[in-house]
């Protein structure tokens, strides 16, 4: 290990010579762990120009990353030499990922679980990467964020690229970039999602949540592609993959609102966009007073209907990807578009109700998942659509 790697790394004290403490300790380190002090509040930020068609802005960074992907490897990474990791700090480093993934993330966890051995390594290093760029605004130390505290974060994603982590966290994910042939744009892009989250409480239409939906979600299935692979005998564009992957983020996140509203409006926030309430009589007094009428379900049901237009669009990839792959893919799609059935089974009360996908029918998804994943890949994929209300 070389001595730069040596001073920035700071082992938890829930781990002892390399061993995991009880249950308990470890979902308290697992906590602990994810959440990154901040320091002071201030900043300034502007929601990025949305473009005149559509949403090209984000097919841009795509085919940036693409090219990228299929030109000179040594060019894609910042990192450029092998990291100089003890192998035992690195299986304890990917060992504390693989406990904040399972604790925070049952249902990605469960797809980790079927993938081989390097690539769960990965993921779980990307999931906790997120899982705390995420916290830094939707975790308890919240209050405390400022555009000092993203701008070091970044700072810090840098140095994770150029093969100084700070911590051992950090450590895995430099493992990992030098394994798999990430791009740091959607990671820079993320960070830029909760800058917006910061500053935007309110999104007019559905150009603006969908840029937010990018940068908070759709960056995470363009990391995943470089980890899960794409398959030798694909026939399609790697772009159009990227875009599926791309999509697979969207959908989840639209569902991801769509389950949390009543919880998200209880600290004053509204993903929804505004323009679409109005045209059904609705506004945010409606969604505060909690009230579900007939207005508020056929809202939703056109709501609905737009996450499951980015579900099918995922599905397209989802068979392009490597073989081994698949599985999991599949099983995280299947599973977290269950819970679009579950709102609906609430008769659309998801403003008193949270949406749940129970244990049984999670676990009957992963044999249906398992023989989609078969399937041959077909080559229908379009390459960028978007669906405008
Ligand atoms: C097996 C698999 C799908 C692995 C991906 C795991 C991974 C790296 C997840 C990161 C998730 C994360 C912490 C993102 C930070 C921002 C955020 C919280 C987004 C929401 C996730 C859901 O988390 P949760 O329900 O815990 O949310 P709360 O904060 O508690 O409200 C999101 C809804 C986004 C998730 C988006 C994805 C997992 C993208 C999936 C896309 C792929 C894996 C690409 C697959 C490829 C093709 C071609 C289809
Ligand atoms: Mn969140």
């Amino acid at each position: 290990m070389s001595s730069a790697f040596s001073l920035a790394v700071k082992p938890s004290v829930a781990w002892s010579n390399g061993k995991l403490l009880s249950r308990k300790s470890t979902r308290r380190a697992a906590r602990a762990e994810v959440i990154v002090a901040p320091k002071k509040r201030t900043s300034t930020h502007n929601v990025p120009e949305l473009s005149k068609q559509g949403i090209p802005h984000t097919d841009l960074h795509v085919r940036e990353i693409v090219k990228r992907q299929s030109t000179d490897k040594s060019s894609m990474f910042d990192v450029c030499q092998k990291p100089q990791f003890h192998p035992m700090f690195l299986e304890e480093a990917y060992e504390r990922c693989r406990n904040i993934c399972a604790e925070y993330a049952k249902t990605f966890y469960l797809g980790t679980l079927l993938m081989t051995e390097e690539r769960q390594k990965a993921i779980w290093a990307i999931y906790v990467w997120c899982r705390r760029t995420d916290e830094l605004v939707d975790g308890p130390n919240a209050a405390y964020m400022s555009s000092a505290v993203l701008d070091r974060w970044e700072e810090r994603l840098h140095d994770i690229f150029n093969g100084r982590p700070y911590d051992m966290l950090d450590a895995a994910l430099t493992d990992t970039i030098y394994k798999f042939p990430l791009d740091i744009k959607p990671f820079r892009d993320m960070i830029e999602g909760m800058r917006m989250d910061t500053k935007n409480f309110r999104y007019e239409n559905f150009q603006e949540l969908y840029l937010y939906c990018y940068y908070v979600a759709g960056t995470v299935g363009l990391m995943s592609v470089p980890v899960m692979g794409i398959a030798p005998e694909s026939p399609v564009s790697a772009q159009s993959i990227y875009n599926s992957a791309l999509y697979l983020g969207i959908g989840n996140q639209l569902t991801n609102i769509l389950r949390d509203v009543g919880e998200d409006s209880l600290r004053g926030r509204v993903y929804l966009p505004q323009d679409e309430l109005a045209q059904f009589g609705l506004c945010d007094r409606d969604i505060f007073s909690r009230k579900v009428n007939d207005g508020w379900r056929e809202f939703m049901k056109q709501q609905i209907t737009r996450a499951r237009f980015y579900f099918n669009q995922a599905e397209e990839g989802a068979s392009q990807l490597d073989k081994a792959s698949r599985w999991p893919v599949w099983s995280s799609l299947l599973l977290y578009r269950k819970i679009l059935d579950a709102i609906e089974e609430n008769d659309y009360d998801n403003l008193t109700k949270r949406a749940y996908v129970g244990r049984t029918k999670k676990l009957l998804t992963l044999p249906l998942a398992y023989s989609r994943a078969q399937s041959a890949t077909h080559p229908g994929l379009s390459g960028t659509r978007f669906l405008g209300f």
